[in-house]
């Protein structure tokens, strides 16, 4: 299995880049006794100004083709913290790999979200896309925990 998170603009180290560290290490480290890898980071960037269009080019390359797309949006389902760790548990077991997905300041190209097999929303307000990245590494971390009976998530 493996799993990416690909993510439109780049984080230059700062507060979010050390959170984002930070939980993708204690996801590696509870992670890896139950057979979930490491996160990989796919950064894309469009210095062209050419928008969404040309972000999702840069997307659809960078996704790799046989990964189960999950794509971050606020118009996408509400999962529990549970209900995320048995999905992410359901791929591993089927040694699926995953690409979790998270648009810009403009948000995600329409032809990216079409084709996602799951759209998970944090919630109907917008967050800036660098905290959603910290979010999400905080969900993983969270997850892993929970698969493997841990303390951490207490409800
Ligand atoms: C600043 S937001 C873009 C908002 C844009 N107006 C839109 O319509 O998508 C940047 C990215 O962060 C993620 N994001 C922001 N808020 C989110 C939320 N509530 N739930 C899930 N993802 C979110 C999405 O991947 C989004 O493409």
């Amino acid at each position: 299995m493996r799993i990416d998170i690909a993510a439109v603009g780049r984080l230059r180290g700062g507060a979010e880049s050390d959170l984002v560290s930070d939980y993708l290490d204690r996801f590696a480290r509870t992670g890896r006794p139950l057979g979930l890898p490491a996160v990989n980071i796919i950064e894309v960037e469009d210095k062209r100004g050419g928008g969404m269009a040309a972000e999702a080019d840069l997307l659809a390359r960078a996704i790799p083709a046989s990964s189960a797309l999950i794509v971050m949006d606020e118009r996408g389902q509400q999962p529990t913290s549970p209900e995320f760790a048995t999905r992410i548990a359901g791929y591993r077991d089927q040694a699926r790999d995953i690409c979790l997905v998270i648009g810009g300041a403009d948000g995600l190209d329409p032809s990216i979200r079409a084709r996602a097999d799951w759209q998970i929303s944090f919630g109907r307000m917008v967050w800036p896309h660098m905290l959603v990245r910290v979010m999400l590494a905080e969900q993983l971390y969270r997850a892993a925990t929970i698969l493997a009976g841990s303390p951490y998530h207490r409800v």
